[in-house]
């Protein structure tokens, strides 16, 4: 049973180097603009709200009280500072005003930017991401792994541009306060400021063990969130089954159990937060207090206290007491952005997971252009085994040195029981897998020489599971011909005898199916598939078991239309029912694998074998010694 732990992701995440710093490399360096704009203007934001402190302690020590000291700023020239009192006075209101007018002007700025540059790399994520997955082999999704898919195009992306727009702006805002208030404070009395930052270093190591322990605590949780949409998009998927063999209790267990390992892999993050963040609270308000004690202490004895020396002043104190608190809140919001920053590496992780698992079957570079298909397909010593995602072989030889060739206006017929590789020998011909060995040929070229989309262009497939898009039956019959007339829809409509029904519907062509409209039997789907297939007007058709749900009338029906369809067309076809193909040029009976048999169907009704077998044991026209030498 797959299960997400053992997913093609984690094979490939497992060795996704600095996926961060690869986030920035492959999508942040062609929009580096918005990213620059909104790091600048989040710069000068910041810078700016830091001046009003400052401007207060001075305004405080020469402005107000008994205030004697001169009027100086940190880094403001004494040349712009007015020289009587009461200029000062003006000058500092202005100061403060217009730095809080500067901070918002800024924090706008930096939001758009920030925000555009987030969310047009999620645009281009997400968008990369379903592009490289519908590029995957079929093996892929054979694996079932699609609520981790979803995952990916949904969390992971969510968790990315949190980072981006949140994580990456705050840890900027948070290098710039820290930075920036030790720089101002060292300036107005480094053995106060001392005193203020001796937590950083403590708050450092603390980050530090944090980050390095809860790492591996959230790579398990985002497993657990993917195995649990996984669970949950399986149980759904296969309601019918569940309820008919009255599964309810046994999923309510399975997604019980998803649920429960999500719950206990999210507490274990969530224990070490409970450390960390009152752990960061706390020395950031240790830095408080002890900023405040000796401070206030130096100024209530109007002595230095302990090693330190000198004066301080009342406004100084003041600057460092407000300083102080905005250094806590920033400090407060580490662990925040901690967890933002350990999400987004796990969902970066994730996404180039995604995005380095190999794709074999892709054209190759000198792959050929088939121009003008006429229809020629040759099979010549054709095994098969099915390959795992990882490209070991992960099935017992399925096709063993399978040859036949045929052409236009020709039919041939693939029968025997199932499981005995009958769909996997039409698969080849679109190049949905590829031969362990021999060669798949279309018109004389190794179809692994073909361009796919030019491949798959020559061919019409009817596969046994036929899928309807949420849409139109006008939509659904055009999907891959997308410019196909309204004439032209009628028209393949009709030779899969599917015309007279979808007239009958409410809204005929334009009656909607799927998700939110008119629900199809399984016949009138095949017929819609069929019609599809046809409207294509591909030189070959391979039909998978293409009329199997709908009435032995109907599909003759549909037979006699195939048949003038088919008149220069090349068709490939599989049926249980003997019936529908008694007229093939060519009928090959696979045992297991091999073609035990081959012929046309009077050949083989003569041949008194596999064939002979099967087809009295269908028309019920078996003799008595026949059947017992068959069983
Ligand atoms: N995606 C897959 N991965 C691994 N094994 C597969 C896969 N699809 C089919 N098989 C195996 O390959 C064998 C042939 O399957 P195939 O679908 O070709 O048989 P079939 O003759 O078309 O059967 P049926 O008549 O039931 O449709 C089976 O044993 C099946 O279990």
């Amino acid at each position: 049973m797959s299960h997400a732990d053992e997913s093609a992701f984690d094979r490939y995440r497992r060795d996704v180097t600095r996926p961060l710093a690869r986030l920035f490399r492959e999508y942040g360096t062609s929009r580096a603009r918005w990213l620059t704009v909104g790091l600048l203007a989040n710069l000068v934001a910041q810078a700016a709200s830091l001046l009003p402190p400052v401007v207060l302690g001075t305004a405080i020590d020469s402005l107000f009280g008994s205030g004697t000291t001169a009027y100086t700023l940190p880094f403001v020239p004494q040349s712009v500072i007015p020289p009587t009192a009461e200029g000062q006075f003006w000058f500092s209101a202005a100061l403060i005003a217009g730095s809080f007018v500067v901070t918002g002007a800024f924090t706008w700025v930096y939001g758009v930017a920030a925000n555009q540059f987030a969310h047009d790399v999620m645009h281009a994520v997400r968008t990369d991401s379903f592009a490289k997955l519908v590029r995957l082999d079929m093996t892929f999704f054979d694996d079932k792994q699609t609520g981790e898919v979803m995952a990916i195009l949904n969390n992971d992306a969510g968790n990315l541009e949190t980072f981006l727009d949140n994580a990456l702006m705050n840890s900027l805002r948070l290098v710039v306060m820290v930075g920036g208030i030790a720089v101002v404070l060292f300036t107005l009395n480094w053995q106060l400021a001392l005193v203020t930052l001796v937590a950083v270093p403590a708050i450092v190591l603390l980050t530090w063990w944090f980050m390095r322990v809860v790492a591996p605590r959230y790579r398990a949780r985002q497993s657990a969130n993917a195995g649990f949409n996984t669970r949950i998009e399986n149980g759904i998927s296969g309601i019918e089954l569940v309820k008919t063999t009255n599964s309810e209790g046994y999923e309510r267990e399975r997604v019980r159990n998803a649920s429960r390992s999500l719950f206990e892999t999210t507490m274990s993050v969530l224990k070490l937060s409970y450390f960390y963040r009152p752990g960061m609270e706390l020395l950031a308000g240790l830095s408080f207090a002890a900023t405040f004690l000796v401070g206030g202490y130096w100024l209530f004895t109007g002595t230095a206290p302990g090693p330190l020396t000198g004066e301080l002043a009342v406004g100084t104190f003041v600057t460092f007491i407000f300083m102080t608190q905005r250094f806590v809140a920033p400090l407060a919001e580490v662990s925040n952005i901690v967890d933002q920053v350990q999400n987004a590496r796990a969902s970066a992780e994730r996404v180039f997971g995604l995005s380095d698992i190999p794709v074999n079957i892709e054209d190759h570079d000198d792959a050929t252009v088939l121009e003008d298909p006429r229809g020629v397909v040759a099979y010549e010593n054709v095994s098969f085994a099915y390959r795992d995602v990882f490209g070991e072989v992960a099935s017992d030889p399925v096709l063993e040195s399978v040859s036949f060739e045929t052409g236009p206006g020709e039919t041939v017929a693939v029968v025997g029981e199932t499981g005995a590789g009958k769909s996997t020998l039409l698969k080849l011909l679109l190049r949905l897998y590829e031969p362990t060995s021999g060669t798949v040929r279309l018109d004389g070229h190794d179809v692994e020489d073909l361009t796919l989309s030019s491949l798959r262009d020559a061919v019409g497939y009817v596969s046994q599971d036929t899928h309807l898009f949420d849409g139109t039956i006008a939509e659904n019959v055009r999907y891959g011909r997308f410019d196909a007339s309204d004439e032209a829809v009628r028209r393949a409509a009709k030779a899969a005898e599917a015309h007279a029904f979808i007239t009958d519907l409410p809204n005929g062509y334009e009656t909607r199916v799927g998700e939110r409209g008119v629900k199809l039997s399984g016949g009138q789907r095949q017929r819609i598939s069929l019609a599809r297939a046809v409207l294509r007007d591909p030189p070959v058709l391979v039909l998978d078991e293409a009329t199997s749900a709908v009435d032995t009338e109907t599909e003759r029906a549909i037979q006699r239309s195939l048949d003038r369809l088919s008149e220069k067309r090349t068709t490939l076809v599989v049926a249980h029912r003997l019936s529908t193909v008694v007229d093939a040029d060519e009928i090959l009976v696979l045992d297991d694998g091999r073609v035990v048999e081959r012929g046309a169907h009077d050949e083989l009704v003569a041949r008194d074998g596999e064939y002979a077998a099967l087809w009295n044991a269908q028309t019920g026209t078996a003799d008595e010694p026949l059947s017992e030498g068959r069983r």
